[in-house]
C-alpha cells in the first residue's frame, strides 16, 4: 500500500506480496539473454549455473518456477540442465512461445506436430538468402519456426536491416508471424505469444503474484500481460535483463539488472531474503 498522496508503485506492492506469500508466487523467466548469456552459436548457449541454482533454491522455498522461451522446450531443457537440480522438481518449461511444454514433475514433453508449410517456407528463406548473398547466415530450424541469425555475419546490423522487411513480406504471404530479436529474425507459426502463455499458466497454477524476467522483444507480450494483470489488481514484478543490444523493456520494468550476470545475482539475493524470513 503506498503512502497517502504518493504515486502507487506496483513493483513495490508486488515485492511485498512475494515476500509475504512465496508459496503463492510464480517466477517465470526467459532463457536466452536472461538465464543464459548470449553466445554466437545458439546450440552452445547454457543456463548460468548460478541462476539455475538460485531458481532451485526458490523452488525449494515454495515458488512456482517456469521458463518461457522462444526455443523448443526440448532444447532449453537440455541447455538449461534443469533435471539435475532438486528444487526444480516441479518446474515447467513452455517452449516456442508457449506452444510446447515440459513438466519436470513427470519428465514429459507435450510437443504438437509441426505445422503444414514449414518445408515450403524453409525453401523460400534459403532462396531469399542466396539472392541477397547472405547464405552464410546461420539458420535455426525449430520445427514450427525458422530463425535467421545475423550475429556471425560480417555486418550483422546491415544484414538484419536488409532481411527484416523481406522476411516480413515472406511471413505475411504465408500468414506466419515475424519475431525480431537480438541479431535474429524468426518466422514462426502464429497464434501464441509469451503473454498468453504466462496468463494461462498463472490461471492453471492458481498463484497470486508473478515475477517475469526477460531481455528481448519476444518478452514484450509477457511484460504487457503483467501490466494488464496489475491493472486487474494482480501483483506483478517486471525484471529487465539489460544489454546494449535491446532497450525496449527498460522503461516498463520495475527492476533493471545487468544481463544474465545481474539476473543470477538478483535471483540469489531474492532466495537469501526469502530464506532469512523463513528461519
Ligand atoms: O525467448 P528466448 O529464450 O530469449 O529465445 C529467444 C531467441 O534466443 C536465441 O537467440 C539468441 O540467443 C543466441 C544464443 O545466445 C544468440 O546467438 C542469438 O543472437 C540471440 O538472438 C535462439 O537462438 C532463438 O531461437 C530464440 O528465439
Amino acid at each position: 500500500m503506498s503512502a497517502a498522496g504518493a504515486v502507487p508503485d506496483p513493483g513495490i506492492d508486488a515485492m511485498r506480496a512475494i515476500m509475504q506469500w512465496p508459496d503463492k508466487t510464480m517466477i517465470a523467466v526467459d532463457f536466452d539473454g536472461t538465464l543464459a548469456p548470449i553466445v554466437d552459436d545458439p546450440d552452445r548457449a547454457f543456463g548460468d549455473p548460478r541462476a539455475i541454482a538460485a531458481l532451485g533454491r526458490l523452488g525449494g522455498l515454495g515458488l512456482t518456477i517456469a521458463v518461457i522461451t522462444g526455443r523448443p522446450a526440448r532444447t532449453v531443457v537440455r541447455l538449461g540442465r534443469f533435471t539435475s537440480v532438486p528444487g526444480l522438481r516441479n518446474m515447467i518449461v513452455l517452449g516456442q512461445y508457449g506452444v510446447e511444454r515440459w513438466d519436470a514433475a513427470t519428465g514429459e514433453f507435450s510437443i504438437p506436430p509441426e505445422p503444414d508449410g514449414i518445408d515450403a517456407l524453409t525453401a523460400e528463406v534459403d532462396q531469399l538468402l542466396a539472392s541477397l548473398d547472405l547464405s552464410d547466415a546461420r539458420l535455426e530450424h525449430k520445427g514450427r519456426a525458422i530463425g535467421v541469425h545475423t550475429r556471425e555475419l560480417a555486418n550483422p546490423r546491415a544484414a538484419f536491416e536488409t532481411l527484416l522487411p523481406r522476411l516480413n513480406d515472406l511471413a505475411e504471404r504465408h500468414r506466419w508471424a515475424i519475431e525480431p530479436g537480438k541479431n535474429v529474425i524468426e518466422i514462426r507459426a502464429p497464434g501464441m505469444d509469451k503473454g498468453v502463455a504466462l496468463r494461462s499458466l498463472i490461471e492453471e497454477t492458481g498463484v497470486r503474484q508473478v515475477i517475469f524476467a526477460g531481455d528481448d522483444l519476444g518478452d514484450l507480450p509477457a511484460f504487457r500481460m503483467v501490466q494488464n494483470l496489475r491493472a486487474e489488481g494482480f501483483p506483478g514484478l517486471l525484471v529487465c535483463s539489460a544489454s546494449h543490444e535491446e532497450d525496449a523493456l527498460t522503461e516498463i520494468s520495475d527492476l533493471i539488472v545487468s544481463g544474465p550476470d545481474g539476473v543470477a545475482e538478483w535471483l540469489g539475493r531474492l532466495a537469501d531474503s526469502l530464506a532469512a524470513r523463513r528461519s
